[in-house]
């Protein structure tokens, strides 16, 4: 049989490390207090920033690390080990220049990847709005062209670190007339910049609380006309194609936050004494903890498949993007419990992180697309053949 086939490569390895590394001394410290004082991780970012971790999956020929999508994947998760809002970072600056990696112009990538590569700034997406969240074709955001600009109208709302972010990738209806909505839909590079751009105040969330979500605001906000992604009319398209590659970028959140909560759960149950022993002993324990690393290494490998699969861009893509995000998000969720049940009480207090984990891993199973609607597109992928 060939050996190390069904591995992955030492350069991984040696990326999952180095992250490992410069998560555990650079940004757990930090992790608790960004939760407690609901504020920006900005020691994470400058740590990011500095290893070149922030935006991995840019190419070297916009000045980038040109990571692959398992490679951005690790980061992810290794960073959401210690501390999923820091997490968002890397996993939002995909997310929001996906649309122009796929179908931006030359020009529109020279503008924004380089900066973000960088770290001069960073990218939001803008799909959602408050009367279009699952059902995105509903959205009513408007653009229309007026002379040599566009003019925008609208709000957009769970905008992931806006107010953070320089450059927002913002889908809004070109052609309310189109016989079918999503083909009326166009996607668009705002700059926080621009005239008639605003952001809303904060969200108060369950989990998260280091990443702002904010609603953010286009009050005939005018950008140039070549800020358009792609053709007039595929912005939708653009969009949901951006989710087969990113869904799995969830998943590696979803899965950094479940193992850091093992983690924390097995060095706990070895130093906890009960009944004359360590807790560890106990073969109730135990099971949990057996069940907790196999549902953990289940995702993982679904995790990593799904993002090869994103980036190969088979037919499987939003088959298996969607799997994995929804898989590996109840598997969050479902561990962290287990991992605040094995603390006892205090697991319910902010002494240990596994209650910031449990409340982290809650948003893993509705953003970018709740878990229902995950499995309407899988099905539909099944369906379809
Ligand atoms: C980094 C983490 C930060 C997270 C921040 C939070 C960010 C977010 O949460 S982002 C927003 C999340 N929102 C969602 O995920 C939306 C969920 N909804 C959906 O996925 C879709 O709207 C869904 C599946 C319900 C389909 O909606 P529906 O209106 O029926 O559209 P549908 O007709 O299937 O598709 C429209 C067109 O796009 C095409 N399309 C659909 N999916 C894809 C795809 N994956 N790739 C390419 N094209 C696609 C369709 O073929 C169709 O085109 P055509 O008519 O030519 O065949």
């Amino acid at each position: 049989m060939a050996e190390g086939l069904y591995q992955l490569a030492e350069e991984h390895e040696e990326l999952r490390a180095a992250v490992r590394a410069l998560a555990e001394k650079e940004i757990a410290p930090y992790a608790a207090e960004v939760d407690e004082q609901e504020r920006y991780p900005v020691e994470a970012n400058q740590a990011l920033v500095k290893a070149g971790f922030n935006a991995v999956h840019i190419g070297e020929e916009y000045d980038g690390q040109g990571a692959d999508a398992i490679g951005a994947c690790i980061v992810i998760e290794e960073v959401a080990r210690v501390d999923a809002s820091a997490s968002l970072i890397p996993a939002v600056n995909k997310l929001g220049t996906q649309p122009i990696i796929l179908s931006g112009s030359e020009a529109l990538k020279k503008l924004v990847l380089p900066s973000i590569a960088s770290g001069e700034a960073s990218a939001s997406y803008a799909l959602s709005e408050r009367e279009a969240g699952s059902d995105t074709a509903s959205m009513r955001t408007r653009a229309r062209l007026d002379g040599d600009h566009w003019v925008l109208n609208g709000t957009k709302c769970w905008i992931t670190n806006a107010g953070e972010s320089s450059w927002y990738t913002v889908m809004a209806v070109t052609d309310p007339n189109a016989e079918k909505k999503a083909n009326g839909i166009s996607a668009f590079v705002v700059h926080k910049d621009d005239p008639g751009f605003s952001v809303g105040p904060k969200e108060k969330k369950l989990g998260i609380k280091g990443s702002p979500t904010r609603e953010i605001y286009f009050e005939n906000c005018t950008i140039p006309a070549d800020r358009i992604i792609g053709e007039p009319g595929t912005g939708l398209k653009t969009a949901l194609r951006t989710l087969d590659h990113t869904r799995p970028t969830i998943g590696a959140q979803a899965l950094g936050i479940a193992q850091g909560a093992l983690d924390a759960a097995v060095a706990y149950v070895k130093e906890r004494k009960q009944f004359g022993k360590a807790i560890a002993e106990f073969q109730g324990i135990q099971f949990m903890l057996a069940d907790m690393g196999t549902k953990i290494e289940a995702a993982r490998h679904l995790v990593y498949a799904s993002a090869a699969s994103s980036e190969r861009g088979d037919k499987r893509a939003s088959f298996t993007a969607s799997a994995a995000k929804a898989y590996a998000s109840d598997v969050a969720m479902s561990v962290t419990t287990d991992a605040v049940q094995l603390f006892g009480g205090a697991g319910y207090t902010r002494d240990f992180p596994v209650e910031r984990m449990m409340r982290d891993a809650k948003i893993t199973q509705i953003y970018e697309g709740t878990n229902q609607i995950q499995k309407v597109v899988m099905a539909r992928s099944l369906l379809k053949g």
